[in-house]
């Protein structure tokens, strides 16, 4: 049993994955707390569900496409037998995760990890280690969630000391709503960097309030 917040079936809105149809699995549950999580409500709500329960919903969706978010998924102890199951079942799977946790022992490494880097903006930049990141392998992806210039050149950094190879793709994000998706588009064009814009997806297609979108 595994204890999940919600799912639901909508357009991938993160991440390089972004615009396709994808099935998500929200677990419950984060010991972070960033300022501007959009999804505080996956903090305590939820109901236990089995995993093969889970894999059949998975299942009943056509896209190959599932991925695990929370909350935060690393710490979930069910984790690495569901994404087996999931992957068994033929579906590609991403994982989102926070950076703060170890990648658990035992996880099935064809799935994709996308690891945020939290930079001071979120308040959560002490539990970022570069020893997590490096974890990282080619169909990885790091991303990072940023409220000002500070926080650009925080990530700037941690990645210069990271120096992963290339085949793992960067994404940065405006903070919604607070960061300006322009002003960060500028701030990647003058640093020259191979850095990707990400905005929010989901939040343009859909209610950017509304939960299971
Ligand atoms: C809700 S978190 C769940 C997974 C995991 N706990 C994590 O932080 O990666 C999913 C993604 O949403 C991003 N996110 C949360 N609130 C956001 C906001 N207000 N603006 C932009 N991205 C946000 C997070 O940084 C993370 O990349
Ligand atoms: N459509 C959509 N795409 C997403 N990609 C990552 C999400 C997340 O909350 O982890 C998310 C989400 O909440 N909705
Ligand atoms: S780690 Fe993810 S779920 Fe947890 S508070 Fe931060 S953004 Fe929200
Ligand atoms: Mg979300």
């Amino acid at each position: 049993m595994m204890r999940i917040n919600e799912t639901f079936f909508s357009i991938q809105g993160e991440s390089t994955f972004a615009g396709w149809p994808c099935f998500f699995i929200r677990t419950t549950g984060c010991p972070l707390r960033c300022r501007w999580c959009d999804t505080t409500y996956s903090f305590y709500e939820g109901e236990e569900r089995t995993l093969d329960s889970l894999v059949d919903e998975a299942l009943s969706h056509p896209a190959p496409l599932v991925e695990v978010t929370g909350g935060e998924p690393f710490s979930a102890p069910e984790l690495p037998r569901l994404v087996e199951k999931l992957l068994d079942a033929g579906k590609t799977v991403l994982i989102e995760t926070s950076g703060a946790l170890p990648v658990p022992q035992g996880l099935d490494r064809r799935c994709h990890l996308v690891m945020d880097i939290k930079p001071p903006g979120s308040g959560m930049a002490h539990l970022m280690a570069e020893e997590t990141f490096r974890a990282l392998r080619p169909g990885d992806e790091i991303k990072a969630v940023i409220a000002d210039r500070g926080d650009f050149d925080f990530c700037l950094d941690f990645l210069d000391r990271l120096a992963l190879p290339r085949e793992i793709p960067v994404t940065f994000s405006p903070v919604f709503g607070e960061c300006s998706p322009g002003e960060l588009a500028e701030w990647v064009l003058s640093s020259g960097r191979e850095i990707r814009v990400g905005i929010q997806l989901h939040k343009i297609l859909f209610d950017p309030e509304r939960r299971g979108v």
